[in-house]
C-alpha cells in the first residue's frame, strides 16, 4: 500500500460550467492577457481546447495553463509495449458483438500482480467511434498499484469514474482531486493525469464519451433548484511540481491504441491556469432526488446527475443517472423500478448497498446491461416482496445504497473477454423464470395477496 494522502491537502474551487482560475504563485496569472510576450515568472502559456474554437460561446470549452515548460517537450510517441489489448475506443463487427440477452457481471476480482489503473482498465461494451467523434465506452478498471513515474492522457474522450473500492487521487495540470467511492471525477479529454491509489485495491466504472461533453441537465418545471447543484462540483487549484524527472513516460490513449511518449519533467507543471475546460469531482449524496409522488412510478430521468447530449433535443449520447438513498412515498403503487423495454440501453452498477430491484445477485463491484429494447425489471423476489407488502405501506426510506446507470441512445456492442468473462452471471436469466401468472379472467379484482384494495 502506498504512503497515506492527507485529506486535508486538498483545495477545491466550486462551480459548473464557471470560468475558473487558479495560481499557485501570486501574480502567476497574466493580469490582462492570455499570451503576453513574457509570462510572469517565466513561464509558458498554453492553450487546451474542449470544443472547436468556433463553438458558440453557451458551450465553449477552453483553458489556458501557465507553466514551466510546455507539454510539446517530450521525445516522439511510439506504440506502447505492452499495450492494453482490452481497451477498445471503436466498436465493429470485427471486434465486439452484438447480444440482446440481459446480461450481468459478477464484481470483477482485483489482480494480486502489480497493476496500476492503466493497465487495470478493461471494456466492457461501447458504440461508435472515437475518430468519428461519436459514441461511447463502458470500461471498468481493478487496480493496486499507484502509476509510477507516469501520467495518462485521454484524446479519445471525456473519462467519467465512478469508483467502487479504494480511493484515488488523481493529479492534473490543474492541480489534485481526491476521489472516494461515492464521488465521481470527470477527467475531460487531453488532460494529463496520474491516479495514485492511497488506499491499495481499487475497483471502479468508467464511461468514455466522444465528441461532446457532461452537463448537468435542465431542471424544467422542477425550477432553479434540485437535483445535483452547480456549487457542489469541486475543481482543483493550481498545484505544481518543478521536478527534473528523466525518463517520465506520457501514456497516451489516441484511436483506443496506447502511446508513450518520454520527457524528462513532470507534466504537472502548471504554475497558474483558468478556464472553463477543467477536471472535476462530484460528492453523490449531495444529490437531492425528487421523486416522491402521490401515485406511481417516476422515469429514472428524474435522477440525471449529467447528461453529454446529442444533437437530437432530449436524446442522450450518456446520462448518468443514479438510485440514491431516497424517500419512496406513493399510494397504490408499484414502487420498485417497473416492468420496460426501452429504445435506450441501460449499463448499471453498484457502488454499495443493495438495489431495489434485485433482491440477489446484483453485487457491489458487479454490472448488468440491458440491452435496447431488451426486457427487464424487478425479479422474481422483488416483485414477491413487493405484492406481499401490499398497498398498505407508508413512506419508507431507501438508505445506505448507491446504483447508478448509464443510459445511450446508440445500441453497445459487447466485447469478447466480457462475454466470455468467468464474472459473467450465466444464470441471470433465472431472477425472472419464476414469475407466475395472475391472471384470472373471471374476476377483476386481482387475485394476489393484499392487492388492488
Ligand atoms: O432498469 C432499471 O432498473 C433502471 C430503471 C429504474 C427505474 O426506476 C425505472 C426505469 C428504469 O430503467
Ligand atoms: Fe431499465
Amino acid at each position: 500500500m502506498d504512503e497515506p494522502e492527507p485529506a486535508g491537502d486538498f483545495d477545491y474551487l466550486s462551480g459548473f460550467g464557471n470560468h475558473f482560475s487558479s495560481e499557485a504563485l501570486p501574480g502567476a496569472l497574466p493580469a490582462d492577457q492570455n499570451s503576453p510576450l513574457i509570462c510572469p515568472y517565466g513561464l509558458y502559456a498554453e492553450q487546451i481546447s474542449g470544443t472547436s474554437f468556433t463553438t458558440p460561446r453557451s458551450h465553449n470549452l477552453f483553458s489556458w495553463f501557465y507553466r514551466i515548460k510546455p507539454s510539446v517537450t517530450h521525445e516522439p510517441f511510439k506504440a506502447r509495449v505492452p499495450s492494453n489489448e482490452r481497451l477498445l475506443s471503436e466498436f465493429s463487427q470485427s471486434n465486439s458483438t452484438t447480444n440482446p440477452t440481459q446480461l450481468r457481471w459478477k464484481p470483477v476480482e482485483i489482480p494480486d500482480s502489480p497493476t496500476d489503473f492503466i493497465d487495470g482498465l478493461f471494456t466492457l461494451c461501447g458504440s461508435g467511434s472515437s475518430f468519428m467523434r461519436h459514441g461511447y465506452a463502458i470500461h471498468m478498471y481493478t487496480a493496486n498499484k499507484s502509476m509510477d513515474k507516469c501520467a495518462f492522457c485521454n484524446a479519445d474522450g471525456d473519462f467519467l469514474i465512478v469508483p467502487q473500492q479504494g480511493r484515488l487521487v488523481i493529479t492534473t495540470e490543474c492541480g489534485r482531486l481526491n476521489v472516494s467511492p461515492g464521488e465521481i471525477v470527470i477527467l475531460p479529454q487531453g488532460f494529463r493525469f496520474s491516479v495514485n491509489l492511497p488506499d491499495g485495491p481499487s475497483r471502479g466504472y468508467v464511461s468514455e464519451i466522444f465528441g461532446t461533453h457532461f452537463r448537468i441537465p435542465d431542471l424544467g418545471p422542477i425550477g432553479a433548484n434540485g437535483l445535483a447543484s452547480p456549487r457542489d462540483f469541486l475543481v482543483p487549484t493550481a498545484w505544481y511540481e518543478d521536478k527534473l524527472n528523466p525518463g517520465y513516460t506520457i501514456v497516451q490513449k489516441f484511436g483506443g491504441e496506447l502511446f508513450v511518449a518520454v520527457q524528462d519533467f513532470s507534466p504537472f507543471n502548471v504554475v497558474a491556469w483558468h478556464g472553463n475546460y477543467v477536471p472535476y469531482k462530484y460528492d453523490l449524496k449531495k444529490f437531492c432526488p425528487y421523486n416522491t409522488v402521490l401515485f406511481d412510478h417516476s422515469d429514472p430521468s428524474i435522477n440525471t446527475v449529467l447528461t453529454a447530449p446529442t444533437d437530437k433535443p432530449g436524446v442522450a449520447l450518456l446520462d448518468f443517472v443514479i438510485f440514491p438513498p431516497r424517500w419512496l412515498v406513493a399510494e397504490h403503487t408499484f414502487r420498485p423500478p417497473y416492468y420496460h423495454r426501452n429504445c435506450m440501453s441501460e449499463f448499471m452498477g453498484l457502488v454499495y448497498g443493495g438495489y431495489e430491484a434485485k433482491v440477489d445477485g446484483f453485487l457491489p463491484g458487479g454490472a448488468s446491461l440491458h440491452n435496447c429494447m431488451t426486457p427487464h425489471g424487478p425479479d422474481t423476489k422483488s416483485y414477491e416482496a413487493t405484492i406481499a407488502r401490499g398497498n398498505d405501506v407508508g413512506p419508507s426510506k431507501i438508505t445506505g445504497t448507491m446504483a447508478f446507470m448509464f443510459e445511450s441512445c446508440l445500441i453497445p456492442r459487447v466485447t469478447p473477454w466480457s462475454l466470455q468473462s468467468p464474472f459473467l452471471d450465466h444464470d441471470y436469466y433465472r431472477c425472472w423464470i419464476g414469475l407466475k401468472s395472475h391472471f384470472n379472467q373471471e374476476s377483476q379484482v386481482p387475485n394476489l395477496q393484499n392487492n388492488g384494495k
